[in-house]
């Protein structure tokens, strides 16, 4: 698995290497920057940021090898338990190492994400917007053969590539992939359905069960995706309705009914039976991930243009951003922990949508995170909340706020 989130072509092999020290940045996107505040001279350090990995438990005695593999040092980070650097020009996807699923490619900043939800055995985790994986991933290794994760994204093509890196690094036993749309997105854990099922007497016995995941589909699916190809909506949702593309052997969903599984949690019910832990790692401009906009210099100007600057996408962005995070927020048990991210460097995606959010959940309380007196990181404008600033932390540009539940 590389961290990368624009999988429209490969790049260059050496792309990191040929960077020059001023990225001819179109006008659009410089723009984008000064109304933002934000300083463009940040997309010249691409090549001097390391690109960071992060081993498969178990893996710690093989650093000599993956050494050997990647032809370069692996430096510990000191800050972040598995996470090595490696220079940013080399390429992992070739060497055994990934392709036997001992490492995986992810930024520092994303797994200080991850470390700030502190997963503990046995929680029931969400990640509402998790494609293409990086971060479902680190969460499933981190729960190891406990709990469960559920992964949610909008979009079907990039979820399904979930699926195969979760089933290629072997960590979709506890796992359930739902395409949908995470702003409306309501079924909560497997064990809450089933003490939902066992007080449903006098619901009938309708419906049919889960039985082992595989990977042929149904009729019914097939017709459903003949329909979608039809109207060409296979990408993108075209219901509210969740669809499951995938669950583990241990996610405890074989043997259930699909109705029991599959119904919408009602009123505050997730108070009591929702999530332990929730991850909104929110859709935004990616403004920070600035190996991620140094690619466009590949695949087209016009490319960042229509992905990331759209101005009616951008205009939307605060309201989904802002959704995303409410209802992640009400799928959260009382007691439990959020962490919103966006890998976006303004204001507006980032305080701004934590500002209005708290004005209008009184029982969310922003917390600080101890962790982080270690980490390369600064306060973001609202106190307890944190910036990784890629000038200074040496990692992508990551916007980072955990919130706790409060009864009412
Ligand atoms: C920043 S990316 C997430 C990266 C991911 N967490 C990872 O670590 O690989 C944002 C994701 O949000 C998804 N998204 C956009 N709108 C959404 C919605 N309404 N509901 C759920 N997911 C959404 C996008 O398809 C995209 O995959």
């Amino acid at each position: 698995m590389e961290e990368t989130d624009c999988p429209e072509g490969s790049v260059p092999e050496r792309i990191g290497e040929q960077q020059e020290a001023s990225l001819p940045l179109p006008p659009a996107f410089l723009e984008f920057l000064s109304e933002n505040g934000l300083d463009p001279a940040v997309y010249s350090m691409a090549a001097t940021i390391p690109r960071y990995i992060r081993l498969k438990p178990g893996m710690e005695s093989q650093v000599a090898e993956i050494e050997g593999e990647l032809k370069c040092g692996l430096e510990k980070v000191s800050w972040l338990p598995g996470f090595y650097a490696i220079p940013p020009e080399i390429q992992i996807a070739g060497s055994k190492a990934y392709q036997q699923g001992k490492i995986y490619g992810i930024d520092a900043a994303s797994g200080a994400a991850i470390l700030a939800l502190d997963v503990r055995p046995g929680d029931h985790v969400l990640d509402l917007c998790a494609a293409p994986g990086a971060k479902l991933c680190m969460l499933a290794d981190m729960l190891g053969s406990t709990g469960s994760l559920t992964g949610v994204d909008v979009a079907k093509h990039r979820l399904s590539a979930c699926r195969t890196m979760l089933q290629k690094y072997s960590l979709g036993d506890r796992t359930r992939l739902f395409v949908a749309d995470g702003t409306l997105f309501s079924i909560l854990p497997v064990n809450s359905n089933l003490q939902r099922r066992e007080g449903s007497i006098g619901l009938e016995e309708n419906g049919s069960t889960f039985s082992e995941w595989t990977s042929r589909r149904s009729w019914k699916d097939r017709q459903k995706a003949k329909k979608a190809n039809a109207t060409g909506s296979q990408h993108l949702l075209s219901s509210s309705e969740p669809e499951l593309i995938y669950y583990g052997k241990h996610s405890g969903l074989v043997g259930l009914r699909k109705s029991d599984v599959l119904c919408p949690a009602v009123d505050d019910e997730a108070c009591t039976s929702g999530y332990d832990k929730v991850l909104v790692d929110a859709e935004c401009t990616h403004d920070g991930s600035i190996k991620h906009i140094q690619k466009f210099e590949f695949w087209g100007w016009k490319t960042l243009d229509r992905r990331v600057l759209d101005a009616e996408r951008t205009d939307n962005l605060f309201q989904l951003q802002l959704h995303l995070l409410t209802n992640g927020f009400r799928l959260l048990k009382i007691g439990g922990s959020l962490v919103y991210s966006t890998c976006s460097m303004t204001v507006a995606q980032n305080e701004n949508v934590v500002q209005q959010f708290l004005s209008t959940q009184p029982s969310a309380d922003l917390q600080k995170n101890d962790l982080s007196d270690s980490w390369p990181c600064r306060s973001g404008g609202i106190p307890k909340t944190l910036r990784f600033d890629p000038a200074t932390s040496q990692t992508s540009g990551l916007f980072v706020a955990k919130f706790s539940k409060l009864p009412t």
